[in-house]
């Protein structure tokens, strides 16, 4: 049975005497579904309250302001990214965004390519948002110590040693904290890729990374997320929670016993308005990104999956509108595949950065879609 709504887990009881209950649940929700709501996080929620402020009112800065840190300024694609800027799906996304991550180095030039998704921040002039660095910093690092746990219990639920996982990962790790604000669809209508009422804030997509620890900080539906049958089934937001997913890297480690779930943003006019018809506004949320060490190859993936768990897996034909190239980009080496969803979501960069493989994976692009 393809699932038709998404697991609440309750994070308050990961540990003794109800880790075993906890860890079930996980892996239901890992193996089956791809997606589940966590409550009772350990984010305080000072820290996360800060942050949403601070992230909101970032948006307003004049746009000269967004456009000194905007991304293709950056080969690490750090920065912001104007309306429009994206592509997801061969189609053009309706959200502005900002990317930062952990603060990290550049790469040494002798260093693979794709090592540059790793890189120094561009930061907003602290005069501009007083306080924003540090408040965004307070709010990664304690998603960051979630997700650093959460290696531990995806091992767990697994059937595999607590540290199963450990060794895939880089130490420090790139986690990275997208800030997206989505308009609403009067200007969404504008927007150049549609004109119809069913606009794409994000299309279908899986994520690049481990995991996802997205913080849906307004109260807009339009999250939608992919069952193996097709089906689109909403992911609304429910006070308190985060929204947790499985990305790329974790479904190539498992070798597709973990699913990677598409999922999309819609604009329709009906996710704008509360339930008396009211506008809510922008839509904003806030992902977190889990990384993984880029230089694992399939050949290095070498983890061993219980029978009895890869056995859980029965329907193996899953439908996902999501963009196939990606499927053997990411078979290959998780850096450049991570390195080319990047050039190809966000060409600006692509263009001044890394040409040849943009041009490249335009072509792979095209061919595919044949
Ligand atoms: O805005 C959202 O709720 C989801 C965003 C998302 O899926 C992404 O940026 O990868
Ligand atoms: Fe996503």
């Amino acid at each position: 049975m393809s699932f038709l709504s998404i697991p609440v887990l309750d994070y308050s009881l990961a540990q003794e005497p109800t880790k075993t209950h906890f860890l079930a649940s996980l892996r239901h929700a890992i193996v089956n579904v791809g997606f589940f709501y966590l409550k009772n996080t350990p984010i305080s929620p000072h820290v996360q309250a800060r942050f949403v402020a601070l992230g909101q009112a970032l948006f307003d800065l004049p746009i000269e302001r967004k456009l000194a840190v905007e991304m293709v300024h950056s080969r690490h694609f750090l920065g912001y990214s104007r309306l429009g800027a994206e592509i997801t799906n061969l189609t053009q996304d309706f959200r502005e965004q900002f990317d930062f991550g952990t603060e990290l180095p550049p790469p040494s030039p002798d260093a693979p390519l794709y090592h540059n998704i790793k890189g120094p921040n561009q930061w907003p002039d602290e005069s501009d948002i007083p306080g924003f660095r540090v408040a965004l910093e307070e709010y990664l690092a304690e998603v960051s110590l979630l997700g650093d746990n959460f290696k531990r219990l995806i091992a767990e639920a697994l059937d595999l040693p607590p540290t199963a996982l450990d060794g895939f990962f880089d130490d420090p790790q790139q986690y990275k904290l997208k800030l997206i604000k989505y308009p609403p669809p009067e200007s969404a209508d504008s927007s150049p890729s549609h004109g119809s009422s069913d606009v794409q804030g994000v299309g279908p997509h899986k994520d690049s990374d481990f995991m996802t620890f997205l913080l849906q900080a307004t109260p807009h539906t339009g999250l939608e997320v992919q069952n193996k049958a097709g089906q689109w089934i909403s992911a609304p937001p429910i006070p308190d929670t985060l929204v947790v997913n499985i990305g790329r890297a974790l479904e190539a480690l498992t070798r597709g016993v973990c699913t990677a779930t598409t999922h999309r943003v819609s604009l329709r006019p009906e996710n704008f308005v509360d339930a008396q018809g009211n506008p809510l506004g922008p839509r904003f949320s806030f992902p977190v990104f889990q990384g993984i060490c880029l230089d694992l190859s399939s050949d290095s993936l070498a983890l061993k999956i219980p029978t009895h768990i890869a056995d859980l897996v029965k329907d193996e034909k899953v439908k996902s509108d999501a963009e196939a190239t990606f499927n053997s980009v990411f078979r290959g080496n998780i850096g450049q595949g991570t390195l080319i969803a990047r050039i190809t979501s966000h060409q600006d960069v692509g263009a001044r950065w890394y040409p040849d493989l943009l041009a490249e994976a335009l072509k792979g692009q095209k061919q595919q879609k044949q």
